[in-house]
């Protein structure tokens, strides 16, 4: 499907709800310092055409305004005359579209996203289970592990992405860098942004519990400690 075949009218609709999506997450503070990006896709999906709308580089992204987006090919190259840059990490979208075929990519930086993978980023990959919210990735059995794969965070974007069809698991919708941020998709917006809501409570839960596990002196169940 070339992008010109893609309707106006539906492209509007995709530009529309990133940019709710984006005011949302700026509401939550998960923009500091413009860093983070947005993505969605417009039109069929195949691993050899595609194409998807994606935040500008650099922005401010709590503000609004007709400079936010721009629409980009697999190679994440602009598809109408701009004088917009996509995202430096356009790049890991492409990749993470290309291997899932899913409808919006989202990333975010938070305090909890990036203690956590610093925490787990040697061991490449952050260990959960038994918290209620792992069910956001359509998990359902009782008490299942779960494990987040973690990046390192070269400069080098083409770098970082050469490394994501390693790490992606099919049931896990999401893949840390390594003191940077995650990444989260899903089939589409409301997907995306239920399963990037699950990780970060996750990341949340851990970071309180292991800060526990290591204050807390343990008490046994006789009482003594
Ligand atoms: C300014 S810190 C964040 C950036 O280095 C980057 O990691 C990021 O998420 C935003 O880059 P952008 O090019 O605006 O999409
Ligand atoms: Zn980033």
């Amino acid at each position: 499907m070339t992008f010109a075949s893609i309707s106006l009218e539906h492209k509007q609709q995709v530009l529309d709800e990133l940019r709710q999506i984006k005011q949302q997450f700026a509401a939550k503070n998960w923009f500091p310092g413009t860093s983070g990006n947005l993505s969605m896709r417009v039109g069929d999906f195949s691993p050899e055409e595609f194409h998807f709308a994606i935040t500008a580089s650099g922005k401010d992204k709590s503000k609004s305004t007709p400079e936010d987006f721009l629409f980009v090919d697999k190679n994440g190259q602009a598809v109408e005359t701009t004088s917009l840059k996509p995202s430096a990490e356009t790049l890991i979208h492409c990749e993470i579209y290309r291997l899932t075929g899913c409808g919006a990519v989202f990333h975010v930086h938070t305090v909890f996203n990036n203690v956590i993978s610093e925490w787990f980023g040697e061991q490449g990959a952050v260990p959960a289970q038994g918290i209620e919210l792992i069910k956001a990735f359509n998990i359902w059995e009782e008490n299942a592990p779960v494990s987040i794969p973690v990046l390192p965070n070269f400069a080098h974007i083409p770098s970082i992405a050469e490394l994501v069809p390693d790490v992606l698991d099919a049931r896990i919708p999401g893949i840390l860098l390594r003191g940077h941020g995650i990444y989260a998709w899903g089939q589409d917006a409301f997907e995306a942004k239920k399963h990037l809501e699950a990780f970060e409570f996750i990341f949340e839960y851990l970071y309180h519990s292991i800060l526990l596990k290591n204050s807390v002196p343990q008490v046994t169940l006789d009482g003594r400690r």
